[in-house]
């Protein structure tokens, strides 16, 4: 028996016919705890919004199931289901007021008319949406519309939230506001949410967990902080993390003391055999070839390092961002500081080897992170 407020069990999504038609959702299991806040992340097309609408009932399960608060739900319709969402295109009542809209399901859970105000005070508060309540979706901004839809979402008790994009018409300032309040006020209620986000940001500093997708496969779901320091395969170290992560294909060689990654244009990244575990050791010397991946700011500068070719110099205002020609490829690194470089300056690099991300290079799936194993 699972514990779980969600289980996605084996669930596909075909639209069209099934095993025919377009194959947008591919066995997806996933388990969320009650409380939990899941983003689901990736690239457009890769099946978030088709398994945020059949969790929510939109979309029909072409196969698989899902039970929500331990009872199975993938053939109830919507109403049934107990979920509160802000989708897009899911709008506000026209004839209703902002502040209606968000009473509605109260008044319909039959709250006292002094818990509605309360509510609705609050999450207007919360969302910056006091001053709009009288008036009527029309004449309002799509970015208010947007947190007015959110505010009826976040309002209601449910027994689990899911937002789609909720905060993608808002300018940078706002949502940076708005995603510390709302995880201050899901957490503190003990919701359970899932989001769905094109953005990394969002999803790192509002989710528990997230759950990257591609392709329709979910290709990792864990804390920000694993997808980062230990990302499951090279989709998931080249998609998530700012600059991307660098990564260059690489021979392995070695012996009981050293072990060598040959890269193109004669180079050689050598180590000592004891900078990595005897596991990782072992498994590095099964292969011949491996892709190496090393995240940007992992990348030192040093005096007697590898040289490379700075072919761009960036300040963004906080942070450098050096990109170099390195092993047929651009090496990226990123500096805290202002650094004086012009292109065509030759500056030594050194790669340690605990920032080392080892990947398969037929299937892409992680083989070490630094001293151990993936
Ligand atoms: N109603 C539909 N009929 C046919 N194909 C659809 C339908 N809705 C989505 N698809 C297809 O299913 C795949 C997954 O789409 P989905 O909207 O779930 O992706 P997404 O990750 O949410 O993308 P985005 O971030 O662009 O919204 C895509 O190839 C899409 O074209």
């Amino acid at each position: 028996m699972s514990n779980a407020q969600l289980v996605l069990d084996q669930v596909d999504k075909f639209y069209g016919p099934v095993d025919f038609g377009l194959h947008a959702v591919k066995k997806l299991s996933m388990q969320v705890r009650k409380g939990e806040i899941i983003a689901l992340l990736g690239s457009s097309g890769c099946g978030k919004t088709s398994t945020l609408r059949m969790i929510a009932g939109f979309e029909a399960v072409s196969r698989g199931s899902i039970a929500l608060g331990g009872r199975p739900v993938h053939m109830l319709p919507p109403v049934k289901r107990n979920v509160a969402m802000a989708f897009e295109g899911y709008s506000l009542y026209p004839p209703l007021t902002v502040k209606e809209n968000m009473a509605f399901a109260l008044k319909a859970a039959r709250l006292s008319q002094a818990e509605v105000e309360k509510r609705v005070a609050e999450v207007a508060k919360l969302l910056e949406i006091e001053d709009i309540l009288g008036r009527y979706p029309s004449s309002i901004s799509g970015g208010q519309q947007q947190r007015a839809s959110l505010g009826r979402a976040l309002i209601r008790d449910a027994d689990l939230h899911l937002l789609d994009e909720p905060m993608g018409q808002l300018e940078p300032q706002l949502r940076a506001l708005l995603r510390g309040r709302i995880k201050h006020f899901i957490k503190e209620r003990g919701l359970t949410a899932i989001l769905v986000t094109h953005d990394q940001t969002e999803a790192n500093a509002l989710a528990d967990r997230i759950a990257v997708m591609e392709g329709g496969v979910l290709q990792q779901f864990d804390t920000p902080q694993k997808i980062k320091e230990r990302p499951a395969n090279l989709f998931t170290g080249t998609f998530v993390g700012e600059p991307p992560m660098n990564v260059f294909e690489a021979g392995v060689s070695g012996s009981a003391e050293r072990i060598s990654f040959g890269l193109k244009d004669g180079l050689r990244l050598d180590y000592a055999a004891q900078d990595f575990s005897p596991a990782v050791r072992d498994e590095l010397l099964k292969r011949e070839r491996v892709m190496l991946g090393v995240r940007p700011y992992s990348v030192r500068r040093a005096e007697g390092g590898m040289p490379v070719k700075v072919a761009v110099n960036q300040w963004l205002g906080d942070q450098t961002h050096i990109a170099a020609d390195f092993a047929g490829n651009t090496m990226v690194l990123v500096e805290h500081d202002r650094v004086q470089l012009k292109p065509g300056d030759v500056i030594g690099i050194r790669l340690a080897p605990e920032s080392l991300h080892v990947f398969d290079p037929q299937n892409g799936r992680a083989i070490c992170h630094g001293e151990e194993l993936a």
